[in-house]
């Protein structure tokens, strides 16, 4: 995928349509949007209910005729219809203005690094749908390379994991490009589900979906072995509401199998790299971006496993949107502008 910073500035708008968030950042303005990629909708009437936090909010609370969507999955746009409604709902009348002011608007949009061509087709076909006359595609490894300011441009080497819901992404850049990368299907959504599993089969208790983030709240404890949390659901076999007490450490180390598919793809990436370049990351290592990267215990466990440095960026969910925002609004340096334009 080519990037031409040329293009890029004349787009206004910058969109990072994730699995589980949204964002948009407006040219010279920032993150106006950040919010789920949720949509509620009315099965009789095929009206919209919600869109973003409070259609997230109802999710397992609704009653039969309102169904609660997720139109992008794995980085891919699934539903284009529902993704159209729903970011026009999601950018309502801040965008429209801008709509206004220049209605042949053009659009960035990141995608995944191994993006296919239907992939590439659904996101253009999202944003021309909601106006934009031309669509621009973004690596989001680059663009959250440059939203979490590593040196992409210099003849050295970078290394970012970009954990988002669905999958995570892990690449060595150096001079603007992707010298390697890999795309693992193991993200927050992958934590979720070992958590729900794990209390199925080992309390025989049924999770509710908002029940998660208190265990990654409890997991990101002291880290003290043997330390416990109460968790609240519904028991399996009678259905009725029950607590149980669970120990932290077994969590972890349920969480330890799907996390070694993500240590898996930094090592496959640093066996493709050229040893000089290995050699760069010992001292720099690895920078972690993607709501995930907060994830408790995810950087000292990746720190244990590779012996290299971990950073996580500042604002690691919405690294890749400001990052092409920052293209958007000609921040990037005239050095880097000449590496990453192609
Ligand atoms: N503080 C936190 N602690 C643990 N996990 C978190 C935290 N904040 C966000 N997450 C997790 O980060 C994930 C969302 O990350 P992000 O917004 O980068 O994903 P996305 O870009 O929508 O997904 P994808 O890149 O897979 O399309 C969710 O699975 C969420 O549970």
């Amino acid at each position: 995928m080519s990037i031409s910073l040329e293009r890029l500035r004349r787009c206004s708008i910058a969109v990072d349509l994730g699995a589980s968030r949204t964002r948009v950042y407006l040219k010279r303005t920032g993150v106006i949007v950040d919010e789920p990629t949720v949509a509620a909708v009315n099965t009789r009437t095929g009206g919209l209910i919600a869109v973003g936090t409070l259609a997230e909010r109802m999710t397992g609370r609704t009653p039969a005729h309102i169904r609660v969507v997720r139109p992008v999955s794995g980085g891919t746009v699934i539903d284009i219809a529902m993704a159209q409604r729903m970011l026009r709902l999601l950018v309502g009348n801040k965008l429209r203005r801008a709509w206004r002011r220049r209605p042949l608007m053009s659009a960035a949009v990141c995608v995944p690094h191994d993006a296919d061509p239907l992939a590439q087709r659904a996101a253009m076909e999202t944003l021309t749908g909601v106006g934009a006359r031309r669509v621009e595609l973004v690596d989001t490894l680059i663009a959250a390379a440059v939203g979490c300011g590593l040196p992409v441009e210099r003849p050295e080497a970078t290394m970012i994991a970009v954990c988002g819901a669905a999958t995570t992404q892990v690449a060595v850049l150096s001079l603007g490009s992707i010298v390697a990368a890999e795309r693992v299907p193991v993200g927050g959504d992958t934590v979720e589900h070992v958590l729900v599993q794990h209390l199925r089969n080992e309390h025989a208790l049924i999770l509710p979906s908002q029940a998660v983030r208190p265990l990654h709240q409890a997991l990101s404890g002291e880290g003290a072995v043997g330390h416990d949390t109460e968790v609240h659901g519904r028991d399996v076999a009678t259905g009725l509401a029950r607590s149980v007490r669970v120990d932290v450490e077994s969590l972890r180390t349920a969480l330890r199998t799907p996390l070694t598919g993500l240590l898996d793809s930094i090592g496959t990436v640093l066996r493709r790299c050229p040893p000089d370049l290995v050699a760069d990351l010992a001292d720099r290592g690895i920078m972690l971006a993607g709501g995930s990267a907060l994830l408790p215990g995810l950087d000292s466990m990746l720190r244990e496993a590779t012996g290299m440095p971990l950073n996580i960026a500042d604002r690691p969910g919405v690294c890749a949107v400001e990052g092409l925002g920052a293209m958007l609004d000609g921040k990037v340096q005239p050095m880097m502008l000449e590496a990453i334009v192609s």
